[in-house]
């Protein structure tokens, strides 16, 4: 007998689904064992089904009857945001139906209620598209990796920003003409600010935490987050005098003393010898340090409706192979309950670059600063001279906090006009 599925929201991501679970009909039966079929769609608003080739009858706009429908098995959830998708995922999880979803705004937020109702009801929730779309990471992090000890994650999770930032870089080109390119090109959200002030990937840096170090606690509000609207020109410049490159970061790391965790989004500057530096246009890469795999990189495309209802589908598959042995994962059943630590508690490197007057003392003076907060300072060279001396410091690593603060005293000094671009350098976890 078929098992049906219901999919919730029929946009750029549901769309895809449709076609391909139509498309892959035969296949999709003999890995599951037993043929998917779609039972029902909810949208928003009837009409617009007329042309997409599926019976209009399958279209409904009550949502939350179709995921209780007794003849429903399976759930698959791509409306988006935090309500109604949260309600419908809980309905349809007490009603004993597994749920496969692609919503990191909701995951970020709630994941531990979810993903706790679940194992009540033993089902599952597969969310694999939430986090890097198509590439395959959050099942290497929760599965392959069980039996390691991840120490750090560092993510290009946004291709938005990264498409805008690798603009800037190879081409010389503007923010503004940038994210307009990349709105053309269909990467943005309708509204961008998700993407470039960081929330897209602050919600996925809170799933990776989770994941990668097995603590419920981590929400999308624990996550320090920045996004690129301030980064200039001149940091770009700043980055390439230095054989680097800026990026969108997500980043999820141990303490040293394996107590807590940090998960940070901001640009950085990147070494370009470092593999996450190659990764351009709007590619999604995340780069992961495990205690005894070492390194490895996952890359792909994170984003746009055929790769991530690739996702969806290879977690539909998943949960529909789960029913029919009659299990479930049970995620989130082992909890480290590891705290999430403040920012200014986290081990970061400044690159400091400062417009200063160019006469005897000023890199004593600054230096003293450096020295006053407990910095140490990893190296220094200056620029031009007279009225247009710059002089750039980059540190070695150090409390967020105390980084800050240092900035500060340098920004009160009357010999530093201004500070001409101030980013976190990153690298590799060994590069102090
Ligand atoms: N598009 C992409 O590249 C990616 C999207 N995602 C996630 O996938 C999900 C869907 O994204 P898209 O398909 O791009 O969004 P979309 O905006 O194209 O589609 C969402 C659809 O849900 C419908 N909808 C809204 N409220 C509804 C309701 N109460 N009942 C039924 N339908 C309703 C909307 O009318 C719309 O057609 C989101 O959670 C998004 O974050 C994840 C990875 C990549
Ligand atoms: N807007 C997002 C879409 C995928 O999550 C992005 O640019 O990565
Ligand atoms: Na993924």
């Amino acid at each position: 007998m078929a098992m049906k599925v219901a999919l919730l929201g029929c946009g750029v991501v549901g769309a895809e689904v449709v076609q391909l679970v139509d498309r892959q009909a035969s296949e999709l039966a003999a890995r599951v064992g037993t043929p998917l079929e779609i039972g029902g769609i909810a949208v928003r608003r009837l009409g617009r089904e007329r042309g997409t080739g599926v019976d209009p009858e399958l279209f409904t706009t009550d949502a939350t009857e179709l995921v209780t429908r007794p003849d429903i098995d399976l759930v698959i959830e791509v409306i988006g945001g935090i309500e109604p998708a949260r309600s419908l995922i809980l309905e349809a999880v007490k009603a004993g139906k597994s749920v496969v979803t692609a919503n990191k705004a909701l995951l970020a937020e709630d994941g531990a209620t979810l993903l706790s109702a679940a194992r009540e009801n033993n089902v599952d929730i597969y969310y694999e598209a939430a986090v890097a779309g198509a590439i395959p990471l959050l099942r290497p992090l929760r599965e392959s990796l069980a039996g390691d000890r991840v120490q750090r994650v560092l993510g290009i999770v946004n291709g938005t920003t990264n498409f805008i930032l690798d603009r800037m870089d190879t081409q010389g080109a503007g923010f503004a003409e940038s994210l307009e390119e990349a709105q053309t090109l269909g990467y943005a959200e309708a509204d961008p600010t998700a993407d470039v002030e960081g929330f897209d990937a602050a919600a996925k840096a809170a799933i990776l935490a989770r994941l990668a170090f097995h603590t419920q606690n981590v929400t999308a509000a624990d996550v320090h987050r920045e996004g690129i609207t301030e980064v200039s020109a001149g940091d770009i410049a700043s980055a390439k005098a230095m054989d680097c490159v800026v990026k969108l970061l997500a980043i999820c790391q141990r303490a040293e003393d394996g107590e807590s965790v940090g998960v940070r989004v901001h640009p950085v500057m990147l070494p370009r010898r470092h593999p996450l530096a190659a990764v351009t246009e709007a590619y999604n890469a995340v780069f992961v340090e495990a205690e005894s795999a070492g390194r490895l990189m996952f890359y792909g495309p994170g984003a746009g409706g055929g790769p991530t209802a690739s996702a969806v589908l290879g977690d539909l598959v998943a949960v529909a192979r789960n029913r029919l042995a009659g299990t479930s994962m049970g995620e989130g059943a082992h909890d480290t309950g590891l705290p999430v630590h403040s920012m200014g508690q986290t081990v970061t490197r400044y690159h400091i670059s400062l417009d200063v007057a160019d006469r005897p003392g000023v890199l004593a003076r600054c230096a003293e600063v450096f020295a006053q907060m407990g910095v140490s300072i990893k190296n220094v060279r200056q620029e031009g001279s007279g009225e247009d001396a710059q002089l750039v410091l980059v540190s070695h690593t150090a409390p967020d906090s105390a980084l800050a603060e240092t900035v500060e005293r340098l920004r009160g000094l009357d010999m530093v006009r201004s500070v001409a671009s101030l980013m976190r350098v990153e690298a590799f976890s060994e590069d102090v």
